[in-house]
């Protein structure tokens, strides 16, 4: 890397959803020097793109990821997957391409940060995308990310079946999930251009900049720990093998996502004073919210091995949800369900192999997207090859159970409407007599419940006076100077969507209040 003595007035650590379209917006002011810094590799030319990353019908889990495992809960381990590539979590995952919604935003605003209420944060949103079938005041054209709903005549017959046996059930149709207010059943959005390959933060935005003189991508290179003299950041530390190198900037950004990016804080001597020391590390600030507070979606459901000719394989996931409330809940579309095509337990929760007495099963999945469980991060070394300890907590809190228990049984009525049932053999884990026990029930979700791989909140985002804020509204960390965070991670409260279209929009309006600085 030819980078020493070349001081930069930008550093963006983690080229994800988040850190591609910040560094590219950040470098569109031709006088300022941005260099990205990844920690995986770099595809620039389309040709070399590997096949992993493009197909957007398999999500890849092994090529391009970090090989993580969290604790879902007590006893229970899963494989935990985050994009490790130029391109991050957004080049590996399903391509579910859904937005926060109103309220989401302004209870961020309502928490100290004005800066990000459904108002201000919408035109991000907007600039991103290139929506191929809707236009009008919620909609963007011509943005980098291209964004299509599956048609009716692309779905398999299982997909046209869930939507059938919703509507059916009483829930209205939608058109338009990315409709601020839309809540019901419809097809799915999806960040494809065409029906099979995904586009990511790298495919989407990078190629218009390849020539881009003052953008510095510099993949391949693992962060330590940022620099810090006098309290001010001014740079960051690269390890390669046993080789330590050193990168100075006017300002260092965070964007390694919810895992990465408290794990550098971490190691920077950021975060709880505790656990700092107990690190061998002086503490440069004392913030008890790194690494607290992390918040995923968790999952469940109801599925069935598929009958002979009813497999689905390589097509979609999913291709239609169903948003919708929870009974008894004040919050709109707190519950997703999915219909998903097929999972392969080669890939992902391979206990369930044994179990099904196969690789596939199919069914409908149900995402509660605001659980009240919170987990925690940790490190137990400094060494940044060292992965984190992640604890997910989930179903900790008794909410959680209550929801997922109206949700699993709205997942069964739905997978026993003759449409979808037909298509199924046995069910994996469950039958009536689960749903008619408590403790069937719990049994049940202990063993099933996993994520959706949408960890946020471990950098959360507040004014100083919050002593679980980590960074203010601008990103900026509390108590450093010339240090920000603008990933996933900053999601004072989850949104209740998968998350890679939120981060894209974190990316796009940080460069925004960053770039005036
Ligand atoms: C398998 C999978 C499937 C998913 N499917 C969907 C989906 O269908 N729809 C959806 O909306 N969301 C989905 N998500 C979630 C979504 O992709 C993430 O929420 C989003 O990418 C988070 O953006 P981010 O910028 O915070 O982090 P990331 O996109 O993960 O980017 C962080 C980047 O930082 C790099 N990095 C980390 N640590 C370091 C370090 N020390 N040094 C240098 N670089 C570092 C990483 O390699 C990575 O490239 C999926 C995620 C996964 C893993």
């Amino acid at each position: 890397m030819s980078i020493s003595g070349s001081p930069f007035d930008d550093i963006v650590v983690g080229a994800g959803a988040a850190g591609v379209p910040l560094a590219v917006r950040l470098s569109e002011d031709p006088a300022r020097r941005v260099a990205l810094v990844e920690a995986g590799p770099h595809y620039p030319a389309p040709a070399d793109m590997p096949q992993d990353l493009l197909t957007a019908n398999i999500m890849s889990m092994s090529a391009h990821d970090w090989q993580f495992s969290a604790r879902a809960v007590t006893g229970r381990a899963i494989r935990f997957p985050r994009g490790k590539v130029v391109g991050g979590s957004s080049a590996v995952g399903g391509t579910v391409a859904l937005r926060g919604i109103p309220d989401d935003f302004d209870e961020w605003a309502a928490g100290g940060n004005p800066q990000w209420s459904w108002e201000k944060v919408l035109p991000y949103y907007r600039v991103m995308e290139d929506d191929l079938d809707f236009g009008g005041e919620f909609h963007g054209s011509g943005g980098p990310i291209p964004i299509r709903r599956f048609p009716v005549e692309e779905m398999t017959p299982v997909q046209q079946a869930f939507l059938e046996v919703c509507t059916a059930h009483g829930f209205p149709w939608v058109e338009d999930h990315n409709h601020p207010y839309a809540t019901g059943v419809g097809p799915m959005p999806s960040n494809r251009r065409d029906p099979t390959v995904r586009i990511s933060t790298a495919m989407g935005y990078l190629p218009a900049v390849r020539g881009r003189q003052n953008l510095t991508i510099l993949p391949g290179a693992l962060v330590q720990r940022v620099l810090i003299r006098d309290g001010r950041a001014y740079g960051v530390e690269l390890v390669d093998g046993a080789r330590t190198e050193q990168i100075t900037a006017r300002r260092v950004i965070l964007a390694a996502g919810t895992i990465g990016s408290p794990a550098i804080l971490l190691r920077s001597g950021i975060g709880p004073a505790e656990d700092v020391r107990r690190l061998g590390l002086d503490v440069r600030a004392d913030l008890p919210g790194v690494g607290e507070g992390l918040n995923d979606h968790p999952r469940t459901g109801v599925f069935m091995t598929p009958r002979p000719g009813a497999e689905n394989f390589g097509e979609p996931v999913g291709q239609t949800v169903l948003r919708t409330t929870a009974p008894g809940s004040a919050e709109t579309n707190d519950m997703h369900y999915y219909m998903v095509n097929g999972f392969d337990l080669t890939q992902q929760f391979p206990d369930l192999r044994q179990i099904a007495g196969g690789d596939r099963i199919f069914g409908v999945m149900v995402v509660d997207q605001r659980p009240h469980a919170r987990g925690r991060l940790t490190l137990t070394s400094t060494d940044p090859h060292e992965h984190p300890r992640i604890d997910l907590n989930y179903l900790s809190d008794e909410r959680d159970y209550r929801t997922f228990t109206d949700g699993v049984r709205l997942a069964w009525e739905l997978a026993n409407a003759d449409p979808i049932r037909k298509r199924g053999d046995h069910f994996v884990l469950i039958d009536e007599s689960t749903l008619d026990s408590e403790e069937g029930m719990r049994a049940y979700l202990r063993a099933t419940v996993d994520s959706t791989y949408h960890p946020v909140g471990t950098v959360r985002m507040g004014p100083a006076t919050d002593p679980a804020a980590v960074v203010d509204q601008y990103g900026a960390v509390h108590g450093i100077q010339a240090l920000h965070v603008a990933d996933a991670s900053i999601m004072p409260s989850h949104v209740r969507a998968n998350t890679n279209l939120t981060s894209i929009m974190i990316g796009e309006r940080a460069a925004a209040l960053l770039g005036q600085r």
